[in-house]
């Protein structure tokens, strides 16, 4: 007769390896902010309840606002630079995060004009600068960043955080380690693989690669059969929609990757690592938010910068992660981009030749590459 074995309980030995990892809580936590579901941060004994502002509900905001606990909107320096506001003498210069005290009887109108260019600037109330930024705010930014919405969030202090977590199915996870995750370097694991001829060669493999944030895949393609133990041609490529899928004349990106792939076919083989890194890491409802402030006369980096964002906020470790998985180490790299060589170099990936890629101008791209050589060091020849 079988014997029923008892169910899983706190005691199991199993228990610990079920349990979710640190990597794991944090991006359960990303999930969550993308979603507009509050999200409880601590740090050294104290707890705030964030919530990412652009996924802010008119009924949300209110519950916050009519709490009586101080409401305190967060920014980049960037975003505040570009409001062009004085947020008084709590402001220190040297912080990344700004936390502004949400104004009595300020509406989301005001937040979402403080968060999102897109909205008409509310007037009537005077932003003050709450206090000096910590960790927390630091966390909270990074994690709207990270789940590809605007730099910019609410926080309410909250009491009795782990009892109010439980009774309302809230994620709370430390701050340090939302910080540590974040910007720890991603593992890539090979996913599958399989041959795929292509119109510039019939010889040709996809392999995809899986980070192990949960986040979207990246692709590495075989062009033609790259001989491994020379310097491989190689092109870490950032994907752009607009550009290699819609043939966008506002970038390079479209000819920069059918030139890409012609030159591999044509020196017999190459690797072209396609990275899932929308809009210099921004995603594409951002890169978008940016198109838009171009069409009123910021260029590319002075847009990213008023949204919130670096100029870059990309990651090319993943890059390097995924030659090292595919027993690459050295490459001859199809670049007008000093930062990804200098990336690969400092990940252990030797960069014999910069092959340039100037290709791709057109009229309306002009000022984009002029752009990209003047602020970000992109080389012209
Ligand atoms: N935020 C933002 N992203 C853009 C804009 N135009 C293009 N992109 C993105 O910029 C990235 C360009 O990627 P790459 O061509 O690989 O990189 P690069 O830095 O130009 O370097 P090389 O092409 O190697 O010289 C892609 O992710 C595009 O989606 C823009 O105006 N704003
Ligand atoms: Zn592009």
């Amino acid at each position: 007769m079988n014997q029923l074995k008892p169910a899983f309980g706190l005691d199991s030995p199993l228990v610990s390896a079920i349990a979710p990892r640190s990597i794991e809580l944090v991006m359960r936590a990303r999930g969550d902010v993308r979603l507009g579901v509050p999200v409880i941060l601590s740090h050294q004994g104290k707890c705030v309840l964030m919530i990412a502002a652009e996924t802010l509900t008119l009924d949300r905001f209110n519950a916050l606002a009519a709490d009586q606990q101080p409401v305190q909107l967060l920014l980049t320096r960037h975003r505040v630079a570009a409001l062009d506001v004085n947020l008084g003498p709590n402001d220190s210069l040297a912080s990344k995060v700004v936390a502004i005290s949400v104004p009595q009887g300020a509406g989301l109108d005001w937040v979402m004009s403080m968060a999102d260019p897109a909205y008409p600037r509310a007037t009537g109330h005077t932003a003050d600068c709450a206090q000096p930024s910590d960790l927390m705010h630091d966390a909270a930014i990074a994690l709207a960043k990270s789940a590809q919405l605007l730099p910019a969030a609410l926080t309410v202090p909250i009491a009795d955080a782990r009892s109010f977590a439980q009774a309302n199915a809230l994620c709370m996870i430390d701050a340090a380690d939302v910080l540590a995750e974040l910007s720890a370097e991603r593992l890539q694991a090979p996913v599958s693989s399989a041959v795929l001829p292509m119109a510039v060669h019939e010889a040709g493999r996809v392999h995809v690669f899986r980070p192990n944030d949960g986040g979207v895949e990246h692709y590495a393609i075989e062009i033609g059969n790259p001989d491994l133990s020379k310097p491989v041609l190689t092109r870490l490529h950032s994907a752009c929609f607009t550009g290699d899928v819609m043939g966008s004349l506002k970038c390079d990106c479209g000819a920069q990757l059918q030139a890409t792939c012609a030159t591999m076919a044509a020196e017999r083989g190459g690797l072209l690592l396609y990275l899932s890194q929308e809009g210099r890491g921004i995603g594409m409802a951002n890169k978008m938010r940016a198109y838009a402030l171009q069409d009123q006369g910021l260029d590319t980096v002075e847009a990213n910068n008023h949204l919130g964002f670096n100029d870059d906020e990309r990651d090319f470790r993943n890059g390097a992660a995924i030659l090292k998985q595919l027993g690459i180490s050295t490459v001859r790299l199809l670049t007008n981009n000093p930062a990804k060589m200098a990336i690969l170099k400092a990940q252990g990936i030797a960069v014999t030749e910069r092959v340039p890629l100037q290709v791709g101008k057109t009229a309306q791209n002009t000022r984009y590459l002029a752009t990209k050589a003047a602020k970000s060091g992109h080389l012209l020849t």
